[in-house]
């Protein structure tokens, strides 16, 4: 079991795979009895990677650590640490026998790390900042550009929030099944005073619900997003980012699927998926084209445009950990530019009187607040409605929202 986790984090900490595509493919491989164990301890490693390679640095000197054996005492780490029904010394019986495999002379070393982690007191670091950003496997630039754009409490919250499991929020497809009898199965909770739900069982993909197209995941900001837009019955609704088509399939719901939706994503492959979901839901007003959203030319005039920008996701690390693993400083911003291109494209085919929603999974002000003050100073022929920051909570991740309505063409 042990060896598939350690392959499955090879794969993702070293070549760059997604863990939930991994996961997807490759967690029929274990036992079924042991699948909610790998499923921990492949993504508790990774929330918590930084932290355990801290950890672990504290009891050796060596500058240059073969990647493998990095993986495999991180994981082993994360075992000691966060795990308490298995013993340690099963965990370091573990971590020598999979070392030996990677190379036979690094596994003395393993054993004398993981003996020392166990019999030892973290040292955490001085600094606040350094802290925080250690305790919750977040770089510290991150925390500091946190603190700077939301205040010290406030950035603590985030990066805390980044180490939690999320529930799995499932919206209900109201066009196929109502909610009594939605509520009639046992892995259904409703959540107090929402619309959304949670999904209590395994692998959502395999529940007869999600086959026959009775719920979608769908993180409650994001659902939030979609009801911004405040779609009605029979209007024309253009969604630039697309893909998967998780909002787009929310609007096709408030639009009881009477109208038209047209969707665009760069990516062919990504259209593909929202094609299949509209299947699956049982929507009919959706089509998926595959487009690049700053260049739309050949497209009339939308009620309603939805400008979801491709952004740093700093505000859903709960539910995507790899992107702790691969955030880069230089990377900060790199979409600032893009987001501005693709909003202004946008705009352009947002009718007189109609509506447009930017929106971003991050907490980052450059790519919202910013980036809507610089529009709004360059399309005077739009007016601010709302802006809101959605902080991330028990149920959801964090998410910003603009909607701007066009008073003149
Ligand atoms: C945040 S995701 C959209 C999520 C989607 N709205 C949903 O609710 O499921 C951003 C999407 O923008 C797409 N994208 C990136 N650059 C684009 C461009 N220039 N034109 C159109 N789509 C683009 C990406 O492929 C990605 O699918």
């Amino acid at each position: 079991m042990r060896s598939w986790v350690f392959k499955a984090l090879c794969s993702v900490v070293l070549e760059g795979t997604y863990s939930n595509l991994y996961l997807k493919n490759h967690l029929k491989e274990v036992p079924e009895k042991d699948q909610a164990l790998c499923t921990r301890i492949f993504y508790g490693t990774i929330q918590n990677y930084d932290y355990c390679q801290y950890i672990y640095q504290q009891f050796t000197n060596r500058k240059k650590i073969e990647s493998k054996i990095d993986v495999l005492l991180v994981m082993s780490v994360y075992q000691i640490k966060f795990l308490d029904k298995v013993p340690d010394y099963a965990i370091c019986n573990e971590a020598v026998n999979l070392a030996k495999k990677v190379n036979s002379k690094s596994a003395g070393f393993v054993n004398a790390i993981l003996h020392k982690v166990i019999q030892n007191e973290v040292k955490l670091p001085e600094d606040e900042v350094e802290r925080i950003a250690i305790m919750n496997s977040i770089k510290p630039w991150l925390i500091r550009m946190w603190c700077s754009q939301y205040g010290l409490d406030t950035a603590k919250k985030i990066a805390m929030h980044s180490n939690t499991t999320l529930p799995i929020v499932v919206r209900r497809n109201s066009l196929l099944i109502n909610e009594e009898n939605f509520l009639k199965d046992p892995y259904i909770e409703k959540i107090k005073d929402s619309e959304l739900y949670v999904y209590i069982g395994e692998q959502i993909s395999s529940h007869p619900y999600y086959v026959k197209g009775y719920m979608s995941a769908q993180d409650p900001g994001s659902y939030q997003i979609a009801r911004t837009l405040d779609v009605k019955c029979e209007e024309k609704v253009l969604d630039v980012c697309s893909a998967p088509g998780t909002k787009a399939m929310a609007l096709a719901q408030f639009m009881n699927n009477k109208g038209t939706i047209d969707c665009l994503d760069i990516h062919e492959h990504r259209v593909q998926l929202i094609k299949k979901d509209a299947k699956r839901l049982h929507v009919d007003i959706i089509h998926a084209y595959c487009k690049d959203a700053t260049k739309i030319l050949d497209l009339g005039l939308y009620d309603r445009v939805l400008c979801d920008v491709p952004c740093s996701g700093y505000g859903v690390l709960a539910r995507k950990p790899d992107i702790k693993l691969r955030m880069k400083s230089e990377d900060m911003d790199s979409l600032i530019k893009i987001q501005s291109e693709i909003l202004a494209s946008a705009a352009s085919h947002v009718k007189e009187n109609g509506c447009l929603v930017y929106s971003t999974c991050t907490l980052n002000k450059k790519e919202n607040e910013k980036q809507i003050e610089y529009f709004i100073k360059n399309h005077p022929g739009f007016a601010l409605e709302k802006e809101e920051t959605l902080f991330p909570n028990e149920y959801s991740g964090g998410f910003f929202i603009a909607k701007l309505v066009r008073n003149t063409h």
